[in-house]
This record gives structure tokens, C-alpha cells and sequence, in this order.
């Protein structure tokens, strides 16, 4: 008997352009939402573009997180119950859009993404990643009902935090890898579909990657639409496995050892690196990812992402420990390993 199924969820409206933060109060119409709407917002988006979301709203209110936390997830419920929040409206980076997906998420409301930086696929994705003490919780919740993504908006942000979003789709190549090998060897549940659209978005991003500069519009239309597409293969698999592999492990890690030195994007980045080593040795692809990296200006290296070559080791030999998802870590990397790796990659000088 066939006893498949499958619950695919997306966003309806994916709106990407110059100057659409105008078309919102559109797009939000189109979903016929009801009830009155909660902006959630950070300080420097809020001043930014704040004021244009609001003036396609009826005078919406609105509230202010400078933290990604369990008590900012806290309050920003508290407010939406208070005034009965038909919906909710991230306006910022990841942190109030993954604070405003939990607090959708726990008064069973809907929310609308509106990233000004493309720093990680998060943006667009059913994911939240929230920091406590040393560690950080990843956990699923719905994608967003619509994402409205203005390129001169996400343009003006720090070029950084886009080349780390470009280092996020990068390591697809990666995580697709690692969900194949746990296919294989652990019967882990895949889709060819979702990993097919993974690995397409990171070959189309190294593909423009000569157009990815500082201060072109350009450079923010190709990651957003790379972050949508990234997105819309989590959705489809129904887990962050297309897009989280080793390289997120290590990442993940290294943000115990080494807290708030380096952005996501970059440190999946450079575990790319590193783990297209360990796939496929020095004859594998290892040199093209480093290359593609390099070529946006995303760190290749320890130095370059401001973690000691200890730190790299450390993350690289316990980065299996962090969360059942089997990948090519195995049960663990050696030191000496860890150390091959690194330096044939040039990630740490030993010399
Ligand atoms: N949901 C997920 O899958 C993931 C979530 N995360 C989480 O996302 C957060 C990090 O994301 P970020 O976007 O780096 O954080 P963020 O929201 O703090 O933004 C970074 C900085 O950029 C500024 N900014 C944003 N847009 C700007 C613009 N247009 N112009 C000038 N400045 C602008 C913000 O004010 C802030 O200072 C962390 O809390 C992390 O845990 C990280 C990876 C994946
Ligand atoms: O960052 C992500 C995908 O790029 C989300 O992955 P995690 O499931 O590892 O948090
Ligand atoms: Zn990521």
C-alpha cells in the first residue's frame, strides 16, 4: 500500500525588488489576514525603514528587541496578546525576524518577513536559531506567510552581513553532501527534489559571483533570491537538512568556544572548507569552494574570521557532539585529522 505524505509550507507572496517595501501593505492585503498587525523590530532597521512600513498600516504598533533571546521572544508575545495581534511583521536582520517567527509561532499567528540585510537564509526559512548562555537553539517553526525584500533597503546594509548570506547558500554544496552520505549509511529521509534546488542555488550564486560587489543593488537581488530558493528547499524537505550540514555544526560549535566573533555565514563558510576535504580529499572541490568564498570577500581562514587555529581544532573534533544529524564528522574527527584539514586547506598555518 502507498502511505506517503508530505505538508509542504511556503510562503505565499515572495515580493524582491527596488523600492517595494511600498508594495507591503499590497501584499499583506492579498493574504487576508485579519486582526491588526505587530511590527517587531531592531533600532537601526526601525530608523531606517520603519516609518515607510507604517504608513501602509493603520498606525500599527510596534516594538523595539535589541537582543535574540528567550525573554525578548517573551515580551513581544506578551505584546501581541495584549493587543490581540491578528498577525505579526519582522522588519530588520535575522534577530526580529527570529523573534517575531517564535512569537507567531506560539500565539498561532501568522508573520511577515521584511529583511533589510541578507545575512542567512533564516530570513526567509521556517528556522529560528536563539541564543542562551553558551549555546544556541535551533528549532522549527512556520516560514513566513510573505517576505517583502527591498534591494535598496538590504543594499545599504553592512556589506559583511551579505557576503555571509552568499557564504550560507555557498555551503549548501556541502549539506547536500552530508544529507546524501546520511541517506545512504543511515536511511535518513531525503528528497531529491530539495536537494536538486540546494545545490542549483549555490552553483547559480558562484555562478553571479563576479556581480556580487559592495554597493550594487545587484549584489542584494542575487542573495535574496538565492536566500528564498535555499528556503523554499528547507520547506520542501520539511527540515534544514538541504541547507545545515557538518559546516553548521562546526559553525554552531565554534559559537560555544568562540562566542560572537564571527558572523553564521562565515563560519559555515569556512567549515565548507573544511568538510569538502573530508568528503572528498584533496581531489575534491575544496579549492573552488575557497575560491568562491574568497572571490565575495567571506573569510577562507581562522585569522580572517577572528577565531585562534586552537579554536578551529576544537570545533572541528567535537562539532559531532552538538545535535543527532549525522554527517561525514561520523562519531568524530581525530586531532591529527582535524589538523590535516586545516592546514592542507589553509583554514590554520601550523607552519
Ligand atoms: N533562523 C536561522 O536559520 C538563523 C538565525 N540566525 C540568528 O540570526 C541572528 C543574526 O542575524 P543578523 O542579520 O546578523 O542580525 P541582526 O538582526 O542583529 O542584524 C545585524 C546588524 O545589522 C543591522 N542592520 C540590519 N539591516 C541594516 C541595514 N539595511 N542597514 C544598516 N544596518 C542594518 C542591524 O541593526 C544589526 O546591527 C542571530 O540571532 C542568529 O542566532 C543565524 C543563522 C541562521
Ligand atoms: O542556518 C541554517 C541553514 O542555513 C539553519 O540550520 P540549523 O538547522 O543548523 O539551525
Ligand atoms: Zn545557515
Amino acid at each position: 500500500m502507498f502511505d506517503k505524505s508530505t505538508w509542504i509550507k511556503l510562503p505565499r507572496n515572495v515580493v524582491v525588488g527596488h523600492g517595494v517595501i511600498e508594495e507591503l501593505g499590497q501584499a499583506v492585503a492579498e493574504l487576508h489576514l485579519h486582526g491588526d498587525p505587530l511590527v517587531v523590530t531592531s533600532p537601526t532597521p526601525n530608523e531606517l525603514a520603519g516609518d515607510r512600513l507604517r504608513a501602509q498600516l493603520d498606525d500599527p504598533t510596534t516594538v523595539t528587541i535589541e537582543s535574540a533571546s528567550f525573554d525578548s521572544i517573551e515580551r513581544v508575545t506578551e505584546i501581541a496578546r495584549d493587543i490581540d495581534a491578528g498577525y505579526l511583521i519582522a522588519l530588520g536582520g535575522g534577530k526580529p525576524i527570529d523573534i517575531a517567527k517564535m512569537a507567531a509561532d506560539e500565539i498561532d499567528r501568522g508573520f511577515v518577513s521584511v529583511p533589510t540585510a541578507a545575512s542567512h537564509d533564516g530570513i526567509v526559512s521556517g528556522r529560528s536559531s536563539i541564543p542562551e548562555g553558551d549555546s544556541r537553539h535551533s528549532i522549527a517553526a512556520d516560514p513566513p506567510l510573505a517576505v517583502v525584500a527591498d534591494t535598496e533597503v538590504i543594499a545599504r546594509a553592512p556589506w559583511e552581513l551579505t557576503t555571509a548570506g552568499c557564504a550560507d547558500i555557498i555551503s549548501n554544496y556541502t549539506a547536500v553532501q552530508d544529507w546524501r552520505l546520511a541517506h545512504r549509511l543511515k536511511n535518513v529521509e531525503y528528497s531529491e527534489y530539495a536537494a536538486a534546488l540546494s545545490e542549483m542555488t549555490a552553483e547559480m550564486l558562484v555562478d553571479n559571483a563576479a556581480s556580487i560587489r559592495p554597493n550594487l543593488e545587484e549584489s542584494a537581488w542575487i542573495v535574496v533570491k538565492a536566500l528564498v530558493s535555499s528556503g523554499v528547499a528547507m520547506s520542501i524537505a520539511g527540515s534544514s537538512r538541504p541547507a545545515s550540514g557538518a559546516e553548521h555544526l562546526f559553525s554552531h560549535q565554534l559559537d560555544r568556544i568562540a562566542p560572537n566573533k564571527a558572523l553564521h555565514g562565515h563560519q559555515v563558510g569556512v567549515g565548507s572548507i573544511l568538510t569538502e576535504y573530508l568528503h572528498s580529499g584533496d581531489g575534491g572541490r575544496w579549492r573552488a569552494i575557497r575560491q568562491a568564498l574568497d572571490s565575495i570577500d567571506a573569510p577562507t581562514t581562522a585569522d580572517e574570521l577572528g577565531v585562534s587555529d586552537d579554536e578551529v581544532l576544537e570545533a572541528l573534533t567535537t562539532a559531532h557532539e552538538i545535535r543527532d544529524r549525522y554527517t561525514i564528522l561520523g562519531n568524530g574527527v581525530d586531532l591529527d585529522a582535524a589538523v590535516e584539514t586545516a592546514t592542507v586547506t589553509g583554514v590554520i598555518d601550523r607552519e
